[in-house]
């Protein structure tokens, strides 16, 4: 699925031919990588092939400090993931961050205040897109979650075929958008549906739940918690589960089960971002997204 059209300047820019990450031009050998092992990436997004596992890649997410989903972010992350999905070697994707402590902080919410509608219209496009690539991705993707993972950061964790949780009572994960005083769109709420099922998800999505570890697991929305210095090579070796399967058999059938859900934001694209422009627009809400970041600033002291 090519990147939707449409995509204004500031984001066509940044389809830039890559920032060479040092030492590792495209196609060539990280310094100290060994062989053959190719790894490429952005500014904000690190994509280094596991040595260790012919046809994964570990996507290293590293925009500090909290690894907020701006535009600039999102739009690397989409690049790096049309590159994975374009590039026949890969099979597998392990999604971790670089922040310690944070897996993702979610939506950036400087993009959604304060901003006029054709950005707010653009960041949503994006913010969609990026769900549409993972969610859909024929690639296994297996979020390593390796820190606090509240909304747009769930959501991502929740794309994912198979999450691995670090066993750390901070790194809580959950679609809380209710306690900033805005809502998760219909299709955050279908994935933790789909998840979690729907008493657990409507008592989650309206109490905005962020679940520490050991609660995560049993409700559902991590598939295995792990002490943190285990993350990465437990979702390694779920990854060699995965990839035992045939691509074509495994894909066919992840299709199958998501599609339906794909497909009700897929129809209405553009009525979703109408309504998230409308929504984040009226002045309760963007009073109520003041409050939480000043919420946020006084919280450093
Ligand atoms: C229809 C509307 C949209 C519906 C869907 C919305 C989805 C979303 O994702 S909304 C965003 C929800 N995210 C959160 O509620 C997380 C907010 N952040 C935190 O709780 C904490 O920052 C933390 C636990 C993630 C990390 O805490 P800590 O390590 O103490 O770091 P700080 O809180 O000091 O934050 C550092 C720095 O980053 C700024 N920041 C944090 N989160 C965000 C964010 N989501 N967007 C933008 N900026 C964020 C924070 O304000 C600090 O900034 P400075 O003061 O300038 O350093």
């Amino acid at each position: 699925m090519a990147l939707t059209v449409g995509l204004r300047p500031l984001t066509r820019a940044l389809l830039r031919p890559w920032a060479r990450v040092p030492g590792a031009a495209l196609g060539r050998p990280a310094a100290g990588s060994g062989d053959g092992v190719r790894c490429f990436g952005s500014p904000r997004v690190l994509v280094e092939p596991d040595p260790a596992a012919v046809g994964v890649a570990v996507m290293k997410m590293r925009n500090p400090p909290v690894n907020s989903l701006s535009l600039e972010f999102l739009t690397e992350l989409l690049i790096s993931l049309e590159k994975l999905e374009n590039d026949k070697t890969f099979r597998g994707i392990i999604i971790t961050s670089d922040c310690p402590g944070i897996f993702s902080a979610g939506l950036d919410l400087l993009e959604m205040y304060g901003r006029d509608p054709a950005h707010c219209a653009e960041y949503w496009k994006a913010v969609q897109e990026l769900w549409l690539r993972v969610y859909l991705s024929n690639l296994v993707v297996i979020g390593a979650i390796n820190g606090i993972s509240p909304a747009g950061g769930c959501l991502l964790s929740l794309s994912c075929d198979y999450r691995v949780l670090a066993n750390n009572p901070k790194y809580a994960i959950g679609l809380n958008e209710t306690l900033l005083g805005i809502i998760a769109p219909f299709w955050f709420k279908d994935v933790l549906v789909n998840t979690i099922g729907h008493r657990a998800a409507e008592r989650a999505l309206q109490l905005g739940f962020l679940f520490p570890p050991s609660d995560a697991l049993q409700v559902g929305i991590v598939d295995q918690v792990v002490p943190e210095d285990q993350v990465q090579s437990t979702a390694r070796s779920v990854m060699a589960q995965w990839l035992a399967i045939p691509d074509h058999a495994r894909q066919l059938t992840k299709n199958l089960v998501r599609k339906p859900t794909a497909d009700r934001l897929l129809q209405q694209r553009d009525a979703d971002i109408q309504n998230f422009v409308r929504f984040i627009s009226r002045d309760s809400i963007q009073k109520s997204l003041h409050v939480y970041l000043e919420k946020l600033k006084q919280k450093k002291g």
